[in-house]
């Protein structure tokens, strides 16, 4: 059976709701889809796992959260060669150009492990309503194509 890592940061509970969601959503399509919390994770767990989720939020005009900076920094030294990547966020368009810029980051940041993005980054604005929903479990569907 596949297995999904879904790393997700989270205050006020709107990305570890992504992370529910998108962990039902791949248990239902046969993938094995463990969640845990950025702060609690070191990237190198990713290298037991075929596909590497991350959900996370944007703070203060498009900081990364805090508490996942070591995280954040340490990715970009691991060898996820032959593995899939996407990430998702859920952020605030109040905030502008700085919408989900952690979600850009994330991106740029998995370039540098081998690893090969599995389908298009999802950005949502704040709680995941019906439509961001249908959006969760594209991603979750064009993962398990990959695998
Ligand atoms: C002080 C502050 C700064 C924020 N800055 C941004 C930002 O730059 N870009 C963005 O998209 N959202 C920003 N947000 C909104 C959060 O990312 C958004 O509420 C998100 O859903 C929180 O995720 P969480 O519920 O998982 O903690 C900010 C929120 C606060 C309180």
């Amino acid at each position: 059976m596949a297995k999904a890592l879904i790393v997700y940061a989270t205050i006020t509970g709107n990305n570890q709701m992504v992370a529910d969601i998108l962990a039902d959503q791949l248990d239902e399509l046969g993938v094995d889809a463990v969640e845990t919390e950025m702060s609690q994770t070191d990237p190198s767990d990713f290298q037991d796992y075929d596909i590497c989720i991350v959900c996370v939020y944007t703070y203060d005009e498009g900081a990364l959260p805090e508490e996942g900076m070591d995280f954040f920094e340490d990715l970009a030294d691991t060898d996820l060669t032959g593995k899939y990547y996407t990430v998702l966020g859920s952020g605030d368009t109040y905030y502008g150009k700085f919408y989900n810029v952690a979600v850009d980051k994330f991106d740029k940041q998995f370039a540098s492990t081998g690893a090969k993005l599995a389908t298009d980054c999802l950005k949502i604005e704040l709680e995941p309503d019906e439509y961001d929903i249908m959006n969760i479990a594209k991603v979750a569907k064009e993962i398990s194509t990959k695998l």
